[in-house]
């Protein structure tokens, strides 16, 4: 068991420029009695390539320049959607599906003219609302906590399954949340509260595990 890293800290540097992920964080961490703080909060942090193959590199990327950069342990989060019928893209290029910097909306946007332009289509029945099936997809959080004091790094990955619709469910969330249909729930994953997605979600499972590891046990 590593020794609990965030002892002592009573705010978490979480190395990301997504508003979504912020939230969702402030909330989850919130429960420890943690405060979060984001690269928002460090404008002079430039700007982190993430050219990584996989969603860990890319976590232990950022996770390592905003660490080393404010001598604390930073937390990062690569996450994405990899989509079956589009053989698990947009993957690692989840953000820049519609180009570098794209709005949610056309990376969403982009998503749905891919899956119509390759036919996409599910042998399920049409949702109560008529909306249809196209894919089954995954969401992948990876969680790479960083100590710049040893340069050790912990790890977590977390997934969740669930469908492609070819229609939005719900405007919570962020991202393709909004084109995530969740089969088990009869919802969508935009249409959950933060509890409610946090505790089903890739992001909630990946940082259960990092707690876990951590020596954290919450609940
Ligand atoms: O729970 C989620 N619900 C919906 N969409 C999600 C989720 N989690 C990741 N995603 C999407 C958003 C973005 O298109 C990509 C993450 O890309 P990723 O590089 O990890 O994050 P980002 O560039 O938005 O912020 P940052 O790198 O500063 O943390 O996957
Ligand atoms: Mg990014």
């Amino acid at each position: 068991m590593t020794r609990n890293w965030l002892e002592g800290h009573d705010t978490v540097v979480v190395a990301t420029k997504n508003a979504g992920k912020v939230k969702e964080f402030a909330h989850a961490l919130q429960k420890l009695g943690k405060a979060v703080v984001s690269l928002h909060d460090y404008p002079s942090i430039p700007d982190i390539v993430e050219d990584g193959d996989t969603f860990a590199a890319n976590a232990r990327l950022k996770a390592k320049a905003t660490g080393d950069a404010l001598g604390v342990p930073a937390l990062a989060d690569d996450s994405g959607l990899c989509v079956d019928a589009l053989e698990g893209r947009p993957g690692v290029y989840s953000a820049r599906y519609a180009g570098e910097g794209a709005a949610d909306s056309a990376n969403n946007a982009k998503l749905l003219q891919e899956l119509s332009q390759i036919g996409a289509a599910l042998a399920e029945p049409e949702l109560s609302d008529g909306s249809k099936p196209l894919s089954r997809a995954q969401f992948v959080c990876a969680l790479a906590l960083y100590d710049p004091a040893t340069g050790e790094f912990i790890e977590a990955e977390g997934t969740v399954d669930g469908i492609i619709t070819d229609r939005p469910h719900g405007d919570g969330g962020f991202g393709y949340d909004p084109l995530f249909w969740l089969p088990q729930l009869g919802r969508g994953m935009a249409e959950l509260s933060k509890e409610e997605k946090g505790a089903i979600s890739h992001r909630g499972e990946a940082l259960k595990l990092l707690m876990t590891k951590l020596g954290i046990h919450n609940e």
